[in-house]
């Protein structure tokens, strides 16, 4: 290759890698798979290796991540102009950065030996090898121990500032004690697989596009304008660095940094080991990986860092990452197979689901047979027909996924996807909301199984009893047909099912009975009513308290509730009215179970201390009431101490004594959207007439 022949390949990289990660980074909507990109950025580096005179400062091997939007945009090197920021764009005080990759253990190895070349010492050196989560990175800032605000990673030097989102995470700690007066603290903000595939599923009910995966999900959920739904979403975050504050921390390893933030209060969940040399690292690696499927959140790869941090300031940083740690990557196989048929299923709610059959391949040790193909958005975008070649992976280790279609391959032997017209399980003709196709037939078996399923399940009714085997044998044999119909079983009924003995016969009886008393948020989302999940249930719960009250609910009441759109509040309201919904909901308060909500929220502001200033909307005897009643202290002078100033019309000194000591305040209306997120509702004050 000729250096005119690289330098043209090169731009072309460029080109292509800065378009995806704007897909990636500020879209959070990826057109290609990991792999596919890291092999990119690989090519570019090689030849930036053989040609240096090709390096160039804003090639994106020296970059982290992608410019918030706000900034002069372009991933074509031209700016586009500037896009309207949903966020403040923020300046981290100390720069951030992306990790070098290994594939491989000799590229590990390649690691060490960079080590020893510059530390003029000899190896194996004492490493902490943490998971690398796949979520997006977060800077806390603390000033004084409070904290002041909290911003995403962007591009190293300037980020998102979403502090209020990153509230509605309520593992992340306020205010710290004992640590140094400016300081940074760094981790990721992820998305547990459950929440994801939850998330999907109430996109897909919804007709919406749904997230490639768990990390587009999480920082999708992170960037909201609106942190209700960010509070909706099931973030968490673990943290594993300091900026600012890690010298003056007085701190001598990576293993002491991790414990330290455990002590001052800071979620550490992912897990972390201590190794020798490359291949303790490689030990540690295999065990892991072959536990990646038991972790509740996505791990790309492990992180390798040398644990002697007096290193790191010898080491340094190039201008992606730094010198001292690599993240190992975990295989990530990508495999090309025919789509061979489309199938669709019906689930509990009635919604009809198209599956891809494939011919069947192997990905990291599992055949792979069936896909989702979610719903009629997904299908337009993915624009697949029966026939095509696919490229699948499996997401995160664990669920298969097409990444696109090989349109190069097709041959024009290929069948669009038809959607049928009545349901495959039951033959009623299928109606179409939006994007949505759905069974009403409120008896179609598919919905009975399902939803059997679902009210026993443990976030419902909790009958850990009631597994699929004995849900099916109970269909079959007519002894249930809808759940009102458990409070009906007795322990005749049951003997010789499934191998019940008269032991476990009895015990399923009685979680049974145990499960009338779980109340209403519970039953409601139970019940599987149309895009109802466990938020929209407590909302909903909160709001009517009866289930007699929602029973009656009237549009406008229901399009008042937390998070209720239009959509899903006609889908509640048409089941509400429903003739054979109401017989279900007769017959189980027949049978006792319980149709009111349980008093929530008492804990919902605990820990907190709270100041009011200023004159409020609501005398201010009920504010403090309200706030003692959720768990808070309330106190009347601003000290280190407050939690929150609340600042009323015309507020008095106090506010100056909490802007002097960093104490943050909220207005009124900040207040009860705080407490709104916390509970489920918004406050009501007993007095209110
Ligand atoms: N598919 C696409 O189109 C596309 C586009 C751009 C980027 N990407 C993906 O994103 C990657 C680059 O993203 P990146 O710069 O965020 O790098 P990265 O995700 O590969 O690794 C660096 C990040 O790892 C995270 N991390 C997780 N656990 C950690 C721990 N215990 N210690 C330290 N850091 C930890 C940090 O957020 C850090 O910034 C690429 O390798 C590629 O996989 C994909
Ligand atoms: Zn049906």
């Amino acid at each position: 290759m000729t250096l005119e022949e690289a330098r043209r390949r090169a731009n072309e990289l460029r080109d292509l890698i800065r378009y995806h990660n704007y897909r990636y980074y500020v879209l959070d909507a990826p057109e290609i798979s990991d792999a596919e990109y890291d092999r990119l950025l690989r090519e570019l580096e090689e030849l930036e290796e053989r040609f240096p005179e090709l390096k160039s400062p804003d090639s994106p091997t020296a970059q982290v991540g992608a410019r918030p939007l706000g900034q002069p945009l372009g991933y074509l090197g031209q700016p586009l102009g500037y896009l309207e920021a949903t966020f403040r764009p923020l300046r981290h005080p100390t720069r951030m950065y992306s990790l070098d990759n290994a594939f491989t253990l000799e590229e590990v190895r390649a690691f060490e030996e960079r080590l020893e070349r510059a530390l003029g010492r000899k190896g194996p050196f004492a490493y902490a090898v943490e998971h690398k989560v796949d979520g997006l990175s977060v800077n806390l800032y603390y000033e004084e121990g409070i904290l002041v605000w909290g911003a995403t990673r962007g591009d190293g030097e300037t980020g998102e500032e979403v502090t209020q989102n990153l509230l509605t995470i309520p593992t992340i700690p306020r205010r710290l004690k004992g640590v140094p007066e400016r300081l940074e603290v760094r981790g990721e903000v992820y998305m547990p697989l459950e929440a994801f595939l939850r998330l999907n599923e109430e996109l897909e009910e919804k007709g919406e596009k749904v997230f490639k995966n768990p990390r587009n999900a999480a920082a999708g959920s992170l960037r909201q304008k609106d942190p209700r739904i960010t509070a909706g979403r099931g973030l968490r975050a673990t943290f594993y660095a300091l900026g600012l504050g890690l010298e003056e921390s007085g701190l001598r390893t990576q293993l002491d940094l991790l414990h330290w933030l455990k002590e001052k209060g800071f979620p550490v969940e992912h897990g972390f080991a201590r190794a020798y040399g490359a291949e303790g690292v490689e030990g540690v690696y295999q065990s892991w990986l072959r536990e990646r499927r038991s972790l509740s959140f996505e791990a790309d790869g492990v992180v390798v860092k040398l644990d002697e941090l007096s290193l790191w300031r010898e080491l340094g940083y190039t201008a992606r990452a730094p010198r001292f740690a690599i993240a190992y990557k975990f295989p990530a196989e990508e495999k090309e197979t025919q789509l061979l048929d489309v199938v669709f299923q019906v689930g509990r709610t009635g919604r009809v689901t198209p599956v891809g059959l494939l011919r069947p391949v192997f990905i990291e040790g599992s055949e792979v047979a069936r896909v989702t193909l979610h719903n009629e958005s997904y299908l337009e975008e993915l624009d697949v027909r029966v026939g095509d070649w696919v490229l699948v992976h499996k997401a995160g280790g664990v669920i298969p996924e097409v990444l696109r279609v090989l349109k190069e391959r097709r041959t024009g032997e290929e069948k669009p996807i038809l959607w049928p017209e009545a349901c495959p399980e039951c033959g009623h003709r299928l109606v179409k909301e939006g994007k949505v196709h759905r069974c009403p037939n409120p008896l179609c078996p598919a919905k009975r199984f399902e939803a059997l399923r679902h009210y026993a399940s443990r976030k419902a009714m909790d009958i850990g009893g009631l597994g699929e085997k004995l849900i099916e044998k109970l269909l079959e044999r007519g002894l249930v047909k809808d759940v009102a119909d458990l409070y009906r079983l007795k322990e005749e009924d049951l003997l010789g099912l499934e191998r019940m003995g008269e032991k476990s016969a009895q015990n399923l009886l009685r979680q049974i009975e145990e499960s009338k008393g779980r109340g209403l948020e519970r039953l409601l989302y139970a019940l599987g009513l149309p895009g109802v999940g466990e938020v929209l249930a407590r909302n909903l719960a909160a709001r009517f308290r009866t289930m007699d009250r929602l029973l009656e609910a009237s549009l406008e009441e229901l399009l008042e509730v937390e998070e209720v759109g239009e959509l899903t509040a006609k889908g509640i309201l048409e089941t509400l009215r429903n003739p054979a919904f109401r017989d279900l909901v007769r017959r189980l308060k027949e049978a006792g179970v319980e149709m009111e909500a349980k008093e929530r929220g008492g804990e919902a502001l605990k820990g907190l201390t709270f100041v009011l200033t200023g004159e409020l909307s609501r005398p201010r005897e009920e504010v403090k009431a309200l706030l003692r009643r959720l768990g808070a202290k309330v106190t009347d002078a601003v000290s280190r101490k407050t939690g929150y100033l609340v600042v009323g019309e015309a507020p008095g000194s106090k506010l100056e004594k909490a802007r002097a000591l960093g104490v943050p305040t909220l207005t009124e209306e900040e207040l009860y959207r705080l407490i709104a997120e916390r509970t489920g509702k918004r406050p009501e004050f007993p007095s209110a007439s």
